[in-house]
């Protein structure tokens, strides 16, 4: 079942094409990757799906409702988590709380019952609490629930934000450079994870990311983006193989 397709969709800065004809399709508990040289246009093409850009022209799709022009608090609402490439929590926070503030978005008390507390705004606080610690130790990350999140080392404030994202009750996931600033060993265990997180809680996953080891052993199709078009499309065997990617290619640091 398909639950993401992008028609025609581009986005353009001045007379720049940063993201053009992106035309994309992602089905129900698959883990595709977006992947591309530096500035090929992958996060631009993330802004756009979650809201964050409003797209020049095309279309978005996500479980059969068109989402362009929405308001990126109302894409969260309808199911598109996201992490962002430079970290993005609320640092002077606690762990805990940069979790709770995530599942507060699809809470059902209104203001009133949040002023005077009520039994209901209490029960939903305690499950709240409950349902942030079990999705803490998911992350190895419970007995920080305390801690400040500046003060975590990089690779966890990485699994906070992948954390954070989950609190929302996303359908569809988008991790930014999950990886990006991780070691061997936590970028190898992040992998386990997020083909874990995928099977637990039955969702889509599209990610970006620099580190191929990783997209291709995690990821069970690949889409390649260069100069804001997409240039190649498959599994990892035929995009490890495809000339236009390696061409795309030569000259980075990378080996595919
Ligand atoms: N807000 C903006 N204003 C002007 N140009 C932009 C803006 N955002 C992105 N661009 C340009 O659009 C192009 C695509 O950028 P984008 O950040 O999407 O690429 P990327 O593939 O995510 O790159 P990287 O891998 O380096 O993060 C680049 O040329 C960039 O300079």
């Amino acid at each position: 079942m398909t639950i993401l397709k992008t028609t025609n969709l581009g986005r353009t800065f001045g007379g720049l094409k940063a993201v053009d004809n992106f035309e994309i399709y992602l089905d129900h508990r698959e883990l595709v990757g977006l992947i591309g040289p530096n500035g090929a246009g992958k996060t631009t093409a993330f802004n756009m799906l979650t809201g964050v850009y409003v797209p020049s022209y095309g279309e978005i799709q996500f479980c059969d409702e068109s989402i362009v022009g929405k308001k990126p608090y109302e894409i969260t609402q309808k199911g598109i988590g996201r992490t962002f490439q430079n970290i993005r929590l609320f640092k002077d926070l606690s762990v805990i709380d940069n979790v709770k503030i995530a599942y507060h978005q699809n809470v059902k008390y209104g203001v009133v019952s949040g002023i005077f507390k009520s039994k209901k705004y209490k029960k939903e606080e305690e499950e709240i609490t409950e349902k942030s610690l079990e999705l803490l130790s998911i992350f190895g990350l419970e007995l920080k629930h305390g801690e400040l999140a500046k003060n975590l080392p990089y690779g966890e404030q990485r699994r906070l934000e992948i954390a954070r994202a989950l609190a929302t009750k996303p359908k569809l996931l988008l991790l930014d450079e999950p990886a990006a600033g991780m070691n061997p060993q936590e970028t190898h265990q992040l992998m386990e994870l997020i083909r874990w997180i995928r099977d637990k809680f039955e969702i889509t996953i599209l990610l970006i990311e620099h580190d191929m080891s990783l997209v291709m052993n995690v990821c069970e199709r690949i889409y390649v983006l260069d100069y804001g078009k997409i240039i190649a499309h498959g599994n990892p065997t035929e995009i490890k193989s495809n000339p236009k990617v390696i061409e795309a290619y030569l000259g980075e640091e990378v080996t595919i």
